[in-house]
């Protein structure tokens, strides 16, 4: 891993009155105040349409905020210059709702990207891609291309993609949203994973079941575009000592 890590005792992530709106219209996500404190789990949740796609995209650096300060791995984001972002973007493991494999590459290559990205050998990479299409049950087809995947399949492999050269920050978007329980807990078991080596972990999701089957997780919830705290677990607003 390249580049800054978070200032000691500092926040992996910090939010401090951050709004965002689209175009001209009203702002979607309003007074965003929280930290995500390295080495935890969140899980994001909320009504459809409260906002939870916007606020992480926000973390995984696809949206400016309009309004407020976003701080990442303790950099300011609002001034940091564009050549730094592919950088900072390096950092950060993203499932996104729709996959967004690349159509071209195998299952087998589309895993093996970031860590191509990252320089390690094709020698070197062999092992942990093969232990990761195992682990997500994809052996089989690891020569598919994504259109000849079904949803719940294209779902791990974009799973396996986000976690495989091991991020300091995890993203993931209604990760289990096409696969059955048994999968779920299962993708929910490499999160966990992640996060035991140190990785910080922020899941959204509507799936209370998955929610219910983790220890040591803290709750954040959106209701139409602002962020409630209904477990105290969050600081809220942030603590600025
Ligand atoms: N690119 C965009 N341009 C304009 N409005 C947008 C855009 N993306 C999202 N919105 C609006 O922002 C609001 C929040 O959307 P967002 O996708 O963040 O919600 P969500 O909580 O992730 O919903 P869901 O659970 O259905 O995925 C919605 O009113 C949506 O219509």
């Amino acid at each position: 891993m390249s580049g800054s890590t978070p200032r000691s005792g500092g926040a992996m992530v910090e939010f401090d009155g951050v709004g965002l709106r689209y175009g001209p219209d009203a702002e979607v996500l309003r007074d965003i105040s929280f930290n995500l404190q390295p080495g935890s789990f969140y899980f994001l949740t909320g009504p459809s349409g409260a906002g939870k796609t916007s606020l992480l995209k926000m973390l995984y650096l696809a949206q400016r905020p309009s309004r407020g300060i976003v701080r990442l791995f303790g950099e300011d984001l609002g001034h940091m210059p564009r050549h730094r972002l592919p950088g900072f973007r390096r950092r950060i493991g993203v499932v996104f709702q729709d996959f967004r494999l690349i159509p071209h590459l195998t299952a087998r290559d589309n895993i093996a990207l970031p860590l191509r990205v990252a320089g390690v050998s094709e020698e070197d990479l062999a092992g942990p891609v093969g232990e990761m299409l195992s682990w997500i049950g994809l052996s089989e087809r690891a020569d598919a291309r994504p259109a000849t995947l079904s949803g719940g399949e294209q779902q791990r492999v974009a799973i396996a993609r986000a976690v495989i050269a091991r991020p300091q920050l995890l993203v993931a978007d209604e990760p289990t949203g096409n696969v059955d329980p048994d999968m779920a807990m299962r993708l929910l078991g490499l999160f966990e994973a992640l996060n035991r080596l140190g990785t910080t972990v922020v899941v959204a999701t509507h799936d209370i079941h998955l929610i219910s089957r983790i220890e040591n997780v803290q709750m954040m919830r959106l209701e139409k575009g602002r962020l409630a705290d209904p477990t105290g677990a969050l600081r809220y607003p942030p603590n600025r000592s």
